[in-house]
């Protein structure tokens, strides 16, 4: 029997916006419920009770995604809420081998999944002070040993970052895992922002500010400095 997986919405194609693959065209799975409650969450309404979930089987996904996306995607990106919680995810991984459709996750690196092994692209986005949660580190050093030990696939590390604080967490991370990409990102802190003209504005001086701090460490020679693309694009709309 398929265990069935509670799902926000599913839209695209679109680009991903963020880290390892920014620009990739692909669909969206948004898994509802998470572990965390971070301060500054984009996408609270997975779990704050402001939005309800439908509980899919793997097959429900498949038709919903061939009926949003047409013939247009061969490229899946399961996010969430924390897409880790749900085993039968598992099974849609499945359906995305058998029809040779290129597969992504995001998650905070706090739960493990065995389907983790057969994800092309896994990004793990630990969060920084400003989330105002706690890293449990032996969760995660457990979580980022299962990801290198795979064959296939690749898997990098995304921390986004608000202020200072934020950043001598990520070189934490960056000395803990060095041998994994990491990505800083723009984090958003105007989550009710209407205008996306003055939104963008607001996210590139954001941009500016961060990329001059990388550039000033010589602790963070070898990360990458990215804003949310989506979020300068279309602000803060849902399923973009
Ligand atoms: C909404 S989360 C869902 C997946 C998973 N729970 C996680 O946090 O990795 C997707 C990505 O958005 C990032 N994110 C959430 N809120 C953000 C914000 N206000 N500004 C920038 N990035 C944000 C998260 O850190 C994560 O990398
Ligand atoms: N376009 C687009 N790119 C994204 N990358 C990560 C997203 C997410 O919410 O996990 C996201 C999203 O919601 N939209
Ligand atoms: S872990 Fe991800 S989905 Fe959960 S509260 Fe934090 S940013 Fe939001
Ligand atoms: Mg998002």
């Amino acid at each position: 029997m398929s265990s069935k997986i509670p799902v926000l919405e599913i839209f695209g194609p679109t680009i991903q916006g963020e880290g390892m693959v920014a620009g990739q065209k692909t669909m969206f799975v948004r898994t509802g419920g998470c572990d965390y409650r971070c301060a500054w969450c984009d996408s609270a309404f997975t779990w704050d009770g402001s939005q309800k979930a439908t509980p899919m089987t793997a097959d429900d996904i498949m038709a919903k995604l061939e009926q949003t996306g047409g013939g247009r995607f061969s490229h899946v990106t399961i996010s969430g809420g924390n897409p880790a919680l749900h085993v039968g995810i598992a099974e849609l991984i499945e359906r995305f081998q058998e029809k040779g459709i290129a597969s992504a996750v995001e998650t905070q690196g706090s739960f493990w999944q065995d389907w983790l092994l057969n994800v092309d692209d896994v990004t793990i986005s630990p969060k920084p002070p400003s989330s105002e949660m706690t890293t449990d580190w032996s969760r995660l050093d457990t979580f980022m040993m299962r990801l290198s030990a795979r064959r296939d696939g690749n898997h990098n590390l995304k921390i986004v970052i608000f202020d200072e604080e934020d950043l001598v967490y990520a070189k934490q991370v960056h000395g803990r895992y060095p041998d994994v990409p990491l990505y800083l990102q723009v984090g958003n802190d105007d989550l009710d922002n209407q205008d996306p003209a003055r939104l963008r504005d607001h996210l590139l001086e954001k941009y500016e500010w961060l990329v001059d701090r990388v550039m000033a460490d010589p602790e963070l020679n070898r990360v990458r400095v990215l804003p949310q693309i989506h979020a300068l694009l279309w602000g803060n709309k849902q399923g973009v």
